[in-house]
């Protein structure tokens, strides 16, 4: 006999996935944040050597992966990524802000925000290194 708990669990945990729109509503987003990383004179340097569909891909099914979302993500860990890119807090601090503009351009409420921008302020730690 099938438990209605499991149900109740997926779609509890499944909550902040659905304030970002879900998969769709996810792709928009960053492939806003893309652009807007592009247009930012901070931190546009650092995607000259960038494979940026490929970027695009991971970071869709990452951000999908940390809101609660379907499937699997399968890139490289952020140590090994962002390691040689002498990445500062400063760069990491102006691309969260542009991530947040994008967020913003797409109505995601605040609250579903701050959800995923607390699963990636402990990343800090891996990706800057200088
Ligand atoms: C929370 C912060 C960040 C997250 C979640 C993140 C996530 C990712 C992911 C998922 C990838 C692809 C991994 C793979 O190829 O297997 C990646 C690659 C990359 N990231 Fe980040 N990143 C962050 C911060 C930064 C910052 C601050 C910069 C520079 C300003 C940066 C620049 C890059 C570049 C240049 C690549 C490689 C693209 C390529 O060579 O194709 N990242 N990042």
């Amino acid at each position: 006999q099938s438990s209605p708990a499991p149900v109740m669990n997926a779609e509890k945990n499944d909550a902040v996935f659905q304030s970002f729109g879900g998969k769709a509503g996810i792709s928009k987003i960053i492939d806003d944040f893309l652009v807007i990383w592009h247009a930012d004179p901070r931190i546009s340097a650092k995607l000259e050597d960038a494979d940026v569909p490929h970027l695009a891909l991971l970071l869709k099914e990452q951000i999908t992966h940390l809101t609660g979302g379907p499937g699997v993500y399968s890139g490289k860990d952020m140590k090994t990524v962002h390691d040689g890119m002498n990445l500062r807090n400063v760069d990491f601090n102006a691309l969260t802000e542009d991530l947040q503009h994008a967020m913003d351009k797409n109505d995601v409420p605040s609250r579903a925000q701050n959800k995923l921008l607390a699963k990636l302020a402990p990343m800090q730690h891996d990706i800057v290194t200088k």
